[in-house]
């Protein structure tokens, strides 16, 4: 008899329960990706037929896929010249006639001359030689597929399985159970007035009607993102309610007596902006208090980051403690390192006979860096430097979370995410200094390019979020052009050399092969000869790439800042970071091969000085995604219209990039149309999270978390 079981008992059913599921068939499941029964009913349709519309054969209009009803006649053979068979029948019901051609398919002769009664033919109506005929259709017998909305499933692994198949599976699970025991709560379900799960579930696999579909599509997305956000809110109360914090002086921007923040900024050359002030507010609201600060700081190409993840430093160091900045690459690591210890020289006290930078501190702010190429004996120094407590800040790449590292007091860790950091790695370094000083450092977790509110609320959801909004003032805007043809090419490059010639710098990009490091160097070398001699030829140029060490690197890119090479020829290794504000002219060959979150923050680059900058994108591509991320790159230079348009065109996947893993991946909902149900389902799960964090009022949703989650995914989520 037919019962009603919880979701996460399905959880931990095999589909080998299913009768008519044997190994084989479970083996080619398997390579689906589905294993247990729920797995199995949260596999849903690639897309649909929909043989809904049925029409009589004599209203049946060429273009039109329809469905008819009739009898087939005069079913025969056609021997084609080329030794082929098509086979053509009629379709007749009182209406009229309609021919059915197949082709390479010499059974159907004999198979439609058996067929007695009435059949349901699903098919394109087309219209040859004046006459109206159906090329290929299906054909059943009148049943229950007639007229239904039909499931088809991506098969992409599964050898020997046929959408049918995983229909009939999934129907069975349907039939087994009579319902599934819904986890929201009942209050949440009536307010929302979508379908119950098993309705919802039922229809997105065999929809009675587009609407149908649809509703149940709504009701699916928000479960998915409805628990992904209890998850979330989860793991942010419980680091809340558990970890311990340093507690920093915040002063001025809270209440304390350190001066080193004050003093930093009355001496800093430019005000900040409103937008960093606001950010800096929010930062310092968490570090002065006990809970442990988990934030996400977003902010435009330019707007400023560097100097509030500076005054986030400068909090923990006039609290007497430590705080490191992981980069993702050496050059960038290097270009942070370069721009704070600017930031912190510009504010050097003008009583040199101190040798003090600030007045606030007994001796001077002290910076170093480190990374995977900094020598053995520096190395040494540094380490002891940071383990005595004399570094403050410390900026470096992954290898600031080797394990030898130990420090005096670690107050903050800033890490500038750009995706490529693994979680473990980065909560291996927290966990570490917890363990050894009984407390957590702070983190403040920053992305080079903005991506939208609702993927920040999907893959940082346990984190909270800053914006930067805005951009320092006397900010020109970027002229933008997409050169289409050669002849705009060579104008591109006629403007760069007009602007070497009025003293400015610019860069050439190359697209890289990723896969190939050798053809790589050789296409960009290449590319660095040929203009050599062509269109740059008599300018001083440079080559930066990724497969040069990073001392030859650094060389260039010194050379590059002391302007003594005009232009860099280069592949994306400066797509992030590099700050050289004189600048102002950015030339992007193969546009079309980067993705538009790469090409903003390319042109990035320039447009950092008070001169009017130019960024060209050369592309003869005619394609729609060439059109469409070029088009939106030169219509605007806002970072979050753009990260907005790029998630529309790109799916979820590649912006959830590498932090997304396993249970996060987005089945149904879309992170792009389905917005206010993002929103929506943040701001129950919080509702509910922050009156039963352990959940153990709600037992049946704290059982699907759990199936779904498990324990120690949070390790996965937890942290920053
Ligand atoms: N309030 C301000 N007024 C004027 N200039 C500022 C202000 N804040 C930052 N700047 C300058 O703006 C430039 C960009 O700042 P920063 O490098 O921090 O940007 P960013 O947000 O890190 O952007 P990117 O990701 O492009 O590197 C720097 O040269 C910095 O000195």
């Amino acid at each position: 008899m037919a019962t009603a079981v919880r979701l996460d008992e399905l959880t931990r059913l095999s589909v080998e329960e299913l009768s008519g599921i044997g190994p084989a068939r479970a083996r080619a499941l398997n390579a689906l990706g589905v294993e247990t029964i729920y797995d199995l009913v949260t596999y849903f349709p690639r897309r649909y037929i929909d043989r809904s519309r049925q029409v009589s054969i004599g209203e049946a209009v060429p273009g039109e896929q329809v469905l008819l009803v009739g009898r087939v006649v005069d079913a025969r053979r056609i021997p084609t010249r080329g030794g082929r068979v098509i086979v053509e029948a009629q379709l007749v019901d009182a209406s009229g006639k309609i021919t059915l051609t197949f082709f390479g398919q010499p059974y159907r002769a004999k198979q439609l001359a058996s067929i007695a009664g009435e059949v349901a033919v699903f098919g394109r109506v087309e219209l040859f030689r004046r006459r109206r005929q159906m090329t290929n259709p299906l054909v059943d017998p009148i049943g229950d597929k007639t007229g239904a909305i039909v499931p088809l499933y991506s098969l992409r692994e599964a050898a020997g399985l046929n959408s049918s198949d995983i229909a009939r599976a999934v129907a069975q699970v349907f039939s087994t159970y009579s319902d599934f025991v819904d986890v929201l709560p009942p209050s949440l379900r009536d307010h929302l007035g979508m379908y119950d799960v098993y309705q919802a579930l039922w229809q997105l696999h065999f929809p009675s009607n587009e609407q149908a579909r649809q509703i149940a599509r709504r009701r699916v997305a928000f479960d998915e993102l409805f628990l992904l956000q209890v998850k979330l809110a989860q793991l942010r109360a419980e680091r809340e309610a558990l970890a311990v914090a340093t507690v920093h002086d915040t002063h001025p921007f809270g209440a304390g007596e350190a001066r080193l923040v004050e003093d930093f900024l009355s001496r800093l050359p430019f005000a900040p902006t409103t937008g960093q002030l606001t950010a800096v507010g929010e930062i310092a609201a968490d570090m002065a208090s006990e809970k442990a600060m988990h934030r996400l700081l977003q902010g435009d190409v330019g707007s400023g980051k560097t100097l509030v993840s500076v005054l986030a430093m400068l909090f923990a160091v006039q609290s007497g403690h430590q705080a490191v900045l992981v980069a993702p690459t050496e050059v960038l690591a290097d270009q942070h390192f370069r721009s704070i210890s600017a930031l912190l020289a510009e504010t050097k006290t003008p009583d040199s006979s101190t040798g003090r930078l600030f007045e606030g501190l007994p001796r001077p702010v002290t910076i170093d860096i480190l990374t995977g190429s900094t020598p053995a004996a520096r190395r040494r120094k540094l380490l002891a430097e940071l383990a005595d407590g004399y570094l403050d800040i410390v900026v470096g790449t992954h290898a600031l979370f080797n394990d030898e590292l130990s420090f005096a007091s670690l107050g903050l860790v800033v890490v500038d995410e750009q995706h490529r950091f693994g979680v473990e790695q980065r909560s291996a370094l927290t966990d570490r200094v917890t363990l050894q000083q009984g407390s957590s450092p702070d983190t403040l977790v920053m992305t080079a390019t903005p991506i939208p509110r609702t993927a920040a609320m999907t893959v940082y959801g346990d984190l909270d979020v800053s914006v930067i909004e805005g951009l320092p003032p006397g900010r020109r805007s970027i002229e933008t052009r997409w050169a289409r043809t050669p002849a705009e090419a060579t104008a591109a490059f006629e403007l760069l050399r007009q602007q070497v010639g009025q003293g400015r710098q610019g860069y050439v990009v190359c697209p890289v092969v990723e896969e190939s490091t050798k053809l790589q160097v050789r296409a960009v070398t290449d590319e660095y000869e040929r203009l050599n001699n062509a269109e740059l030829a008599g300018l001083r140029l440079g080559l930066v790439h990724g497969r040069m060490n990073s001392k030859a690197k650094e060389e260039v890119m010194a050379a590059f800042r002391s302007r003594e090479i005009d232009v860099l020829v280069a592949t994306t290794v400066i797509e992030v970071g590099v700050d050289v504000a004189n600048a102002t002219v950015m030339i992007i060959e193969d546009a079309d091969r980067f993705g538009i979150a790469q090409l903003h923050q390319l042109r990035g680059r320039v447009g950092r000085g008070a001169e009017q900058s130019y960024c060209y994108l050369l592309s003869e591509a005619e394609t729609a995604v060439a059109e469409a991320r070029l088009g939106a790159l030169v219509a605007t230079e806002d970072g979050f219209a753009l990260a907005e348009v790029d998630l529309e065109l790109r799916g979820e996947g590649t912006v959830l990039g590498g932090r997304q893993a396993g249970r996060t991946d987005l089945k149904v909902a879309s992170l792009s149309r389905d917005r206010e149900l993002v929103l929506e389902a943040r701001q129950h799960a919080r509702a509910i999270i922050a009156l039963d964090r352990s959940l153990a009022k709600h037992p049946r949703l704290r059982a699907m978390i759990l199936a779904l989650f498990g324990e120690d995914e949070a390790d996965f989520l937890l942290r920053s």
